[in-house]
Formats: C-alpha cells, sequence, structure tokens
C-alpha cells in the first residue's frame, strides 16, 4: 500500500478565544470537487513542515497571513483520512494580516456563523471534520 499523500489545512475563525465564525471555501476545481466547501490549504511539498506549507497555501489561496492555534487531532493516527490517497491535519487559524479573497482554486469564501459550521456541502471527507469541530464549540 502506499503511502497517503499528507495535505495541510486551517479552520479560519475570526477569533482563536471565543470563535463565532468559520472560514469556508468553495471549490472551483477539478469539476468532481467544484463547488463543494473545504478547509483552505493544500499538499505539503517536498522539504516543507506542515506548519510552512499551511503558512505558504493561505497566503498563495487567500491572501492572508495568519497566526495558528490548536491542531485538531483526528482518530486516523492523530489526522483525518479523507480519501485512499490524501489524509489531512488541520490547526485552527486566526488571520493576523490581509483579508482573505478566493485568489485560485476557489471562487467563493462565506463566513459560516456558529451553528451553521455544517450548512454548507463540505467534500465528502470533510463532513465529520467540521462536525467535530463544530461539537468543540456549543452555542450560548
Ligand atoms: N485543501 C483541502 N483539500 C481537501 C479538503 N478535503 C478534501 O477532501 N481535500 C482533498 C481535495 C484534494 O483532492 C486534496 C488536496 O488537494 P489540493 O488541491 O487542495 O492541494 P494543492 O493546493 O496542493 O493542489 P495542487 O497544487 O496540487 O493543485 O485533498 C480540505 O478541507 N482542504
Amino acid at each position: 500500500m502506499t503511502r497517503p499523500v499528507l495535505v495541510v489545512a486551517a479552520a479560519i475563525v475570526d477569533d482563536l478565544d471565543s470563535p463565532r465564525e468559520l472560514l469556508a471555501a468553495r471549490r472551483s476545481a477539478p469539476a468532481s470537487l467544484a463547488g463543494r466547501w473545504e478547509f483552505p490549504g493544500g499538499k505539503v511539498d517536498p522539504g516543507e513542515s506542515p506548519e510552512e506549507a499551511l503558512h505558504r497555501e493561505l497566503r498563495e489561496e487567500l491572501g492572508v497571513r495568519v497566526g495558528l492555534g490548536h491542531e485538531l487531532v483526528g482518530p486516523d493516527g492523530g489526522a483525518w483520512r479523507l480519501t485512499d490517497t490524501y489524509v489531512m491535519r488541520l490547526w485552527m487559524a486566526e488571520i493576523v494580516d490581509g483579508i482573505p479573497e478566493p485568489l485560485v482554486e476557489h471562487d467563493e469564501l462565506q463566513w459560516l456563523p456558529l451553528g451553521q459550521w455544517t450548512a454548507v456541502p463540505w467534500l465528502d471527507g470533510d463532513v465529520r471534520i467540521v462536525e467535530a469541530l463544530a461539537a468543540q464549540y456549543v452555542t450560548d
């Protein structure tokens, strides 16, 4: 069996200490994934640490600089299995510079209010992740 490819992504929230809104990104490509929502991020390049890759992807995809919070540790060796090919690690994050825009790979961004984090059609592999995330932050 070949090793899964590591994807790193961010659950970008308005405030790491008290999240009210989560940033979801709608994929524009490839056609099989277009129209579904995901956590911004991407694959780790050779020689990069996961955190370096995440900062690079967020700069390229959204034009923002972020501060990272805790990692949402998954059930698959600490990560989240997405498909036969991909496994993902996900960090909480907060924007420290820039206004996010859908620069590449996405055609829309949406700040989802707490209580509505599962309300858009996420990629199949992300559904259980966003449910686990939402369960951490209960609406008052
Ligand atoms: N970024 C991201 N990818 C996800 C998520 N959920 C999910 O199943 N994936 C899948 C979609 C892709 O098949 C794969 C990651 O690929 P990607 O297209 O984001 O990676 P990348 O930015 O490095 O892409 P590229 O340079 O190779 O075009 O993981 C998610 O929440 N975020």
